[in-house]
């Protein structure tokens, strides 16, 4: 690219007369590879070796204390990565000391490989607590030419030690890239930062098939990926996950699951046309209830602790148990608006195991939860809306408007929450 002639107009690709390929056609042509040195802070973090392999500014790094945990990522990610408190695998104990897994995997008709519970499983089981095999930041995945992502893969894939880097290798999908596309769990690994978007791979937790009605719950803490039983599991019973929102009814979403590549055939969506349109009643009215329950709580008024019972019962009935976390939370600050303690204690307890389990022991709404269930007069739902309807007749009375307005408005924010569903 020594020409001028094809240069483009601006002037900061050009250097002394002498046009510099764009660098996404520098890679594109010679998938140019190149080791760095540390460059984003002085000290090397001890636990990190690298940077190899850099395309731009994504780099390899291998983490030697998590088991040979390969990263693609800015080198900035290493040092938020660093500072997690992950414990690698091989710190839990040896083999001799561990209970085998409550699971072995097997062929299942129409889906490929998948695990089968070989004991019964209980409720809030923790079944797998896994670091990930490779991270990889989002960035390269979609915004590096094909020819140069699939040469950076493979050679990220020759540093995973064995025996993971077979089991890598084993995982459904033709190509290395679609290994990597078809089983990661996309993950933020500095919430809402730039650069913080990422694929984690966890070659084990990816045995796992879709099913519309999983008794299987996953959350990532930190970089940690870890499965939970949202219900008890038989001896034989399949385990499963939801790749998608599950919250849909069966046509939309079998049409998602049809953008991730397959056909479902799980129980719920192999059901007769009577029962699956009975089924997306029952959806429809979930989704009705939780547009009410958001309007009720922002005005603060009508409100009906009626709606949250219903909200659980279709929940259960429907058997995604792994959204009952946020459903019991409202259905307990419902009671506990409108004076009923015990109901209001009841949820708010169910409320407490839930989320703990959707969303790990720093759950800001498991906490709010167990405030209620263990001092209910100091959570501030307590009776609330009483004491707001007295609040009104003073407002009649005096025009004192801001104190009615305080009280609407904490309880919206108290009940959108900010915590969210893991998903693939
Ligand atoms: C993450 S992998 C799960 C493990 C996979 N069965 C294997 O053999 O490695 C996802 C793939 O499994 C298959 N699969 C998962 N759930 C399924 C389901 N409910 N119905 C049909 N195929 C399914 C699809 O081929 C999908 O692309």
């Amino acid at each position: 690219a020594e020409s001028t002639q094809d240069c483009p107009q601006t002037p900061l690709l050009q250097n002394n007369g002498i046009c510099l390929a764009p660098l996404d056609l520098i890679q594109k042509e010679t998938h140019l590879f190149t080791d760095r040195k540390w460059q984003w802070k002085s000290d090397r973090p001890a636990a990190w070796d690298g940077p190899y392999d850099c395309i731009d500014k994504y780099c390899v790094f291998v983490n030697h204390q998590l088991d040979g945990m390969v990263l693609i990522s800015a080198e900035q990610n290493v040092h938020v990565i660093d500072r997690f408190q992950t414990a690698p695998r091989n710190n839990t104990p040896p083999p001799t000391q561990q209970e085998p897994p409550p699971f072995y995997v097997a062929d299942i008709p129409g889906k490929g490989i998948g695990l089968i519970a070989n004991r019964t499983i209980r409720t809030n089981d923790i079944l797998m607590r896994l670091t990930p095999t490779m991270l990889i930041q989002l960035g390269p995945h979609l915004d590096i030419d094909a020819a140069t992502r699939a040469a950076l893969y493979e050679r990220a894939v020759e540093r995973i030690p064995e025996p993971r880097r077979s089991m890598f290798r084993r995982q459904h999908g033709r190509t290395t890239y679609e290994k990597i596309d078809r089983n990661s769990f996309r993950m933020f690994i500095n919430g809402e930062e730039n650069f913080s978007g990422h694929l984690g791979v966890y070659p084990e937790a990816s045995r796992m098939n879709h099913d519309c009605r999983p008794n299987i719950h996953y959350r990532i803490e930190n970089i940690t990926h870890i499965s939970v039983a949202v219900r008890d599991i038989h001896p034989g019973e399949e385990l499963t996950v939801s790749y998608i929102d599950g919250l849909q009814p069966r046509a939309e979403r079998q049409s998602r699951l049809s953008d991730w590549g397959f056909a479902c055939t799980c129980a719920h969506c192999r059901m007769s046309d009577a029962e699956a349109a009975a089924s997306d009643t029952r959806m429809e009215r979930i989704q009705n209830i939780e547009g009410a329950l958001e309007k009720m709580m922002a005005s603060g008024s009508g409100i009906d602790p009626r709606l949250g019972d219903e909200l659980v019962r279709l929940l259960h009935e429907e058997r995604l148990e792994s959204y009952l976390g946020q459903a019991y939370t409202r259905a307990a600050l419902l009671h506990s608006l409108v004076g009923n303690g015990d109901e209001a204690v009841r949820y708010a307890r169910l409320a407490r195991e839930a989320l703990i389990r959707e969303f790990g022991e720093r759950s800001k709404d498991a906490k709010a939860m167990n405030l209620l269930a263990e001092e209910p007069e100091k959570h501030w739902s307590w009776g609330a809306l009483k004491v707001a309807e007295k609040g009104m007749e003073k407002k009649a009375d005096e025009e004192d408007e801001n104190w009615v307005e305080g009280v609407g408005t904490q309880v919206k924010v108290e009940l959108t929450g900010n915590e969210s569903k893991g998903g693939n």
